[in-house]
């Protein structure tokens, strides 16, 4: 025999009865011996509940009684509910005259939920030719008299669901109400929470069952909760210990007390999902997976409770008089930490106790707070318990640095000596992020980094174009799941959680909207995104601005853009502390030599204690192109400049290169990496600019840009023979002190010369430390362009994915 148990959710009005017939036929159909057991259907309880509420404040709640009789019989008008609907009108007339109910009213009133479900279950079936008989469990199911959470006097219980069956048995269904029971003296209770899915596994466990298939609107158990972990996955087997660890942790389809009466008897449950009752679903059994489970539960409506004071040091039976005032007020403890100092326990209780229970410790501590033992009983409300099941502490760090690095701060955890379970209290408006952060570290699941990018100019563009083309394999090959949240221009973002597609251009034309970096921050918020990077392909100085608050609000920042560490020095040293104690990284490996190795090879060798000396070359993509290709070939300067122009790889403005900033700005970012303190004025600049083009909008630059062949026809004239023309930054001087020197100009070399040699638009950089001597390290090869800088911001942001 199985025992099958419907919920509300599958018996409700429309595809979840019909389907619910549907299973029982053929079920039938296949000879399969079967008993129903029916919670009230949809929302009957609550429905009940709420009329209740409503006839004992003397509120009108006709109306919704009549509701209610209208959903019972939508559809089923054959059906006769006079009965159970008369009974309702006295009981609700009763309590609306005396403005009051008590808790035996009440399970009058909630059992006739159950007794409609199942009479009609019952009838629909009989309309099937299915030998189907309606059972009250009023008569089989005996309890104590503890109205709305009563216990089943099991003796009692057991001989009568026997005797029924036995009389009622063969091939004819039993379709038994869930939920109610009576007492001894035959008045009706109901069984408390989860009281159906009780009922079930003690006619299972009564009648030795070969499995009990508890039909839910899921399709079994998952390793955290659909709703809020997208990725969440179903665990095909478990155990009943692991089974009972979720039922304790709060998996609302399991109860501690369901599961008991099924170990008893080793009756395997298994958790099927009604709209898909082709799914095999979750089978618990008593056999524990060998690689043992993981899965995450959530415990909401729970406050944290914490007793500090300094005089508890030592003291004797603190924790004992903490207990038994709570016990007194039957006050369960969930949860408790305490430091070995003793100075601080804390502790979780049900939210709706939570201010009973500080009175209550308020009181017991009354003499100790007189003596200052005890300074403070504070409530903290809006928190919610996440236990990570199968969770030992040897991997522990992985989720917890995963959650610190996402600002999820624990407000307090334990752990299981045995049972290999860690629990953490967090902020319940940090529950999702949290939750998703750590099934992402768990589970072999990608791990989702969420991307705001802002500027898709050249290098932007070409990143987003890159990522959306490589996402899938990273997500194979690294499981990494990089999704591109927010793409923003200075005027308009495009927002989209789920991540934006190839389409995204005409996209931010269409549905982009204006913001503030405010806007962005909260998107992410709401929508609980972890794993934050916001990358910043602008040229612009106002975006700087946005760096710290960005940093404050979770987020890792990638630059191309170099202006952010080349303003001030106090700036810089603000960043970093900002960075720090929000324990949040920055790169911009692009800053200087586009795609090249050389932010990193610097850092490394300044890190391991190489004192590096000097470091000297062609720090500019675009001015390589330009001196290059002109002291090469007879062109005009102006078309040479249009060239790299069009080749993307100046900037913005470009009058940005030819006037030496962009170089200066490299040099200078390059002397900070090795702890100078030096500033942008510290640099000495040849601008290439003559002074009368240097004012004005860009735009007007670049039409006069004729002006410039003269004067460089004649600088390239002016060389010695087999010269040419470089122009190059250089670090030096003594850079163990405070300042180095910083210098930007146009020299002449040999052609033979190492910077001679240099073509295209290569850069080359030369780094001289103390261990290499004459020789320096060299870095060579594309210096600008869109494609190659796209592609060094695409490894900073892989870079960060694996420090998380
Ligand atoms: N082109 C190259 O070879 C290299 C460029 N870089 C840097 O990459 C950055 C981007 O360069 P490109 O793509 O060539 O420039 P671009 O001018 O093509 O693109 C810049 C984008 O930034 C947007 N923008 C400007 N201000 C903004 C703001 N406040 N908020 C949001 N978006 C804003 C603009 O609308 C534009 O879409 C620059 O900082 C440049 O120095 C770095 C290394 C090499
Ligand atoms: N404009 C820059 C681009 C890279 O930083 C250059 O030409 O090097």
């Amino acid at each position: 025999m199985k025992v099958l148990k419907f919920g509300g959710k599958s018996l409700a009005n429309g595809k979840g009865i019909r389907t619910v017939i549907e299973i029982i036929e053929d079920k039938v159909k296949k000879d399969e011996k079967i008993t129903v057991v029916l919670s009230a259907r949809g929302n009957t309880t609550d429905e009940l509940e709420g009329i209740l509420e409503k006839a004992s404040k003397s509120k009108p709640y006709q109306e919704q009684l009549d509701a209610f009789k209208k959903y019972q019989l939508d559809g089923f008008k054959s059906i006769d509910f006079t009965q159970e609907f008369e009974t309702l009108d006295k009981l609700f007339e009763g309590v609306s005259l005396l403005g009051d109910y008590s808790k035996r009213i009440k399970d009058q009133v909630l059992s006739q939920g159950e007794v409609i479900s199942a009479k009609l279950v019952t009838q629909l079936l009989q309309e099937k030719n299915i030998k189907a008989n309606f059972t009250d469990s009023r008569s089989l199911i005996i309890t104590d008299a503890q109205f709305g959470d009563a216990q089943p006097l099991d003796k009692l219980s057991k001989k009568n669901v026997i005797s029924h069956f036995n009389k009622h048995n063969g091939s004819t269904v039993n379709v038994v109400t869930g939920f109610i029971a009576s007492n001894t003296n035959n008045e009706t209770t109901t069984l408390g929470r989860n009281g159906s899915n009780y009922t079930a596994s003690l006619l299972a466990n009564y009648l030795e069952a070969e499995e009990l298939q508890n039909f839910t609107h899921v399709n079994g158990i998952y390793t955290a909760n659909p709703d809020l972990v997208p990725d969440a996955r179903k665990i095909e087997k478990l155990s009943f210990a692991e089974a009972n660890e979720l039922a304790y942790f709060g998996a609302n389809i399991l109860h501690a007390k369901t599961i008991i009466p099924l170990i008893e008897k080793n009756i395997p449950l298994r958790i099927l999902n009604t709209f898909d009752y082709k799914n095999k679903g979750t089978l618990i059994t008593a056999t524990s997976n060998e690689k043992g489970i993981k899965s995450l539960s959530v415990l909401e409506h729970v406050a944290l409770i914490n007793l500090e004071g300094r005089g508890l040091l030592g003291k004797v039976g603190v924790d004992a008089r903490i207990f038994r005032a709570l016990a007194h007020k039957n006050i369960s403890v969930s949860i408790i930490s305490q430091g070995s100092s003793e100075r601080g326990i804390g502790f979780v209780v049900e939210a709706n106790k939570a201010k009973e229970a500080k009175t209550v410790l308020e009181q017991e501590f009354e003499s100790d707070f007189h003596k200052r033992d005890v300074s403070g009983i504070s409530i903290e409300e809006n928190v919610s318990v996440i236990s990570i099941i199968g969770q030992d502490l040897s991997t522990f760090h992985k989720p917890y640095n995963a959650l610190i690095k996402n600002q999820v701060i624990p407000l307090l955890f334990n752990n299981t000596v045995t049972g290999a379970t860690i629990s953490l209290v967090v902020k319940k408006e940090q529950l999702h992020r949290a939750l998703n952060v750590i099934h992402g570290e768990i589970f072999e699941i990608a791990k989702k980094i969420n991307l705001a990018i802002f500027g898709h100019g050249l290098v932007g563009g070409t990143l987003i174009e890159q990522i959306l083309k490589s996402s899938e394999q990273i997500e194979k090959r690294k499981k990494i799941n990089l999704n591109i949240f927010a793409v923003a221009n200075s005027k308009k973002v495009l927002l989209d959680k789920n991540g934006i597609n190839e389409h995204w251009k005409n996209s931010i034309d269409e549905k982009g909207i204006s913001y503030t970096i405010e806007d962005i921050v909260r998107y992410a918020d709401e929508h609980h995104l972890e794993n934050l990077i916001a990358i910043d392909n602008t040229a612009s100085e106002a975006f700087t601005a946005n760096y710290m608050h960005l940093v404050e609000h979770g987020f890792d920042l990638v630059s191309s853009n170099k202006v952010a560490n080349t303003l001030s020095f106090d700036f810089y040293k603000e960043l970093r502390k900002k960075l720090e104690d929000n324990q949040k990284q920055y790169l911009y490996e692009t800053n200087v030599g586009a795609g090249l190795p050389l932010i990193d090879t610097i850092k490394l060798l300044h890190l391991s204690g190489e004192n590096i000396t000097r470091i000297k070359g062609v720090f500019s993509g675009s001015l390589s192109y330009l001196f290059n290709t002109y002291s090469n070939e007879n062109r005009l300067f102006s078309e040479v400049l249009q060239e790299a122009i069009d080749k993307g790889f100046t900037e913005p403005d470009p009058r940005e290169d030819l006037c030496g900033n962009d170089v200066g700005r490299k040099l200078l970012i390059l002397a900070r990496e090795l702890d100078l303190s030096n500033e942008f004025e510290d640099v000495n600049i040849h601008n290439l600019i003559p002074e009368g083009l240097r004012q004005g909008e860009a735009q007007e630059f670049l039409e006069k840009l004729d002006n410039l062949n003269l004067v460089y026809q004649k600088v390239k004239e002016e060389q010695k023979p087999n010269h040419v023309l470089r122009y190059i930054g250089d670090l030096w001087g003594d850079l163990s002190k405070e300042k180095g020197n910083l210098d930007v100009k146009l020299v002449s070399v040999p052609q033979s010369s190492a910077l001679g040699q240099v073509k295209g638009s290569d850069s080359i950089f030369e780094i001289y430390t103390e261990s290499y001597g004459d020789q320096p390290i060299v870095i060579q090869g594309a210096g600008a362009g869109a494609a190659v800088t796209a592609r060094g911001v695409f490894g900073d942001i892989l870079r960060l994915t694996e420090k998380g």
